[in-house]
């Protein structure tokens, strides 16, 4: 162990067998893709729409009955399940997003937040993935069913005197919680000074001499926390007190020849990274260009304010919040400019090494599909599409998207991960609101 690394912990590593099996697999694939006749190739770049569909309705009937495995994750699956299907463009049948409403109902606690089942405990990753999932499926009856308030006082009842969030009572204090803490009261409009109070300090001393983001003081960097850090740092317009050089160099080197993303030094690539380091581009290459000067921003939308605070100069939240942040919040787009990480690459490995002909995606080959991965693959491939992208409002060019222009999913919000246009439907409906 060097210095630099003998002040963190030990790093997570795999074996160098580990890793020949897997890139084995996965140039195995990419041999067959390169030595079959154009038309087969073709049909192996289509995205599987209806299997996935299939896939994801038949978990949905499932969740609506009872789903007795997993029962503390069930806001989980319906999030994981309701934003595949919002990603893939379809909408669901209205009996099922009702049942799904009524559970999340069942799920929230009667002081506020929402817990991994009827009369669970409320917790933070839950609340997240309740929240999210009736954002997903919008409508008056899924937003007006959260309760705010009580909502506002269960994140002050996670919030640590250090300024950071327990995951849930006497619970763990980490990353992630700072991030679902912060988004869910960014996109419900209850964030406020002191929600937002020394939570900056808490993710700054989680960023470590990697240049990614830790779970915790003095842990490794990883991309899931990276990805909380970096957009709770965004949502607080605290973002420039990271050291956001370090943190480019750190992912830039996540993703593998195999061609996906790892989540730390020397583990394997695994489909899920897609969207955990794959939107750490997308908020980064909207916060600075490569040599630190400033993206050009499409015209403004919404109420953004026109004056640009000036760079490195901090705010304190919804007040005087940059145009850049408030730009961001809103999913503005970020001019043309090239992607940092392969984007055609990483769709490469998310069509043909993570998906399932039969619906679904997976970690890596020779690993079972689950929602968990369907999500974040798909979520990934979205964030890939939309790399180039001028503007929201300017559909990516083909040459963004690997394979038929038909495999096109809709953009999602790289903050929040919703997809924008629920996002927007959100923000209008609850701008509307007072807070707390
Ligand atoms: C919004 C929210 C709740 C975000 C969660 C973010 C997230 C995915 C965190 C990852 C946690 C972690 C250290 C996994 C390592 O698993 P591993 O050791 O099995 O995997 P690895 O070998 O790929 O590191
Ligand atoms: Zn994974």
């Amino acid at each position: 162990m060097d210095s630099a690394e003998s002040s963190n912990q030990r790093r997570a590593t795999v074996t160098q067998h580990e890793q020949w099996m897997v890139q084995d697999q996965v140039f195995q694939i990419y041999d067959i893709f390169a030595n079959i006749p154009t038309k087969a190739q073709n049909l192996m770049l289509e995205l599987q729409r209806d299997s996935h569909i299939e896939y994801l309705n038949k978990g949905l009937m499932q969740l609506s009955s009872s789903f007795v495995v997993l029962d503390a994750n069930r806001p989980w699956l319906c999030y994981w399940i309701l934003h595949s299907i919002a990603l893939l463009g379809e909408s669901i049948d209205y009996e099922l997003e009702n049942n799904a409403i009524d559970f999340l109902k069942h799920c929230q606690d009667p002081n506020g937040g929402y817990g991994g089942g009827p009369g669970q405990m409320p917790h933070l990753a839950t609340t997240y993935a309740a929240v999210n999932s009736l954002i997903t499926l919008g409508g008056r009856r899924a937003l007006s069913s959260i309760n705010r308030e009580k909502l506002y006082a269960f994140l002050r009842r996670m919030k640590d005197s250090s300024g950071a969030f327990r995951m849930h009572d006497a619970g763990e204090i980490d990353v992630r919680a700072c991030y679902t803490a912060i988004s869910v009261a960014s996109i419900l409009n209850i964030l406020d000074d002191e929600l937002i109070e020394d939570v900056g300090n808490y993710i700054l001393s989680c960023q470590t001499y990697e240049g990614g983001i830790a779970g915790e003081p003095g842990s490794e960097a990883h991309g899931g926390y990276t990805f909380c850090g970096l957009a709770a740092m965004i949502l607080i317009n605290e973002a420039n007190r990271l050291d956001l050089a370090g943190l480019l160099d750190w992912v830039v080197f996540r993703q593998g020849v195999e061609c996906g993303f790892q989540g730390r030094t020397n583990k394997l690539v695994d489909g899920c990274y897609s969207f955990w380091q794959g939107s750490v581009f997308a908020l980064l290459q909207r916060l600075h260009s490569v040599n630190g000067k400033r993206v050009a921003f499409s015209d403004a939308e919404g109420d953004c304010a026109t004056d640009s605070t000036s760079e490195g100069e901090l705010t304190d939240g919804n007040s005087s919040e940059t145009d850049e942040t408030c730009h961001m919040k809103q999913g503005v787009g970020h001019g043309e400019m090239e992607p940092l990480f392969h984007s055609i690459a990483l769709q490469q490995y998310i069509i043909l090494c993570s998906q399932e002909q039969g619906g679904g995606f997976r970690d890596k080959p020779g690993k079972a599909k689950d929602y968990y991965h369907t999500c974040y693959c798909l979520s990934g491939l979205s964030v890939c599409q939309y790399s180039w992208s001028k503007d929201e409002n300017s559909p990516p060019l083909p040459k963004a998207v690997l394979g038929p222009y038909s495999n096109l999913l809709e953009p999602v919000h790289p903050l929040h991960n919703v997809v924008l246009k629920q996002y927007h439907e959100a923000h209008e409906f609850f701008s509307s609101q007072s807070t707390s």
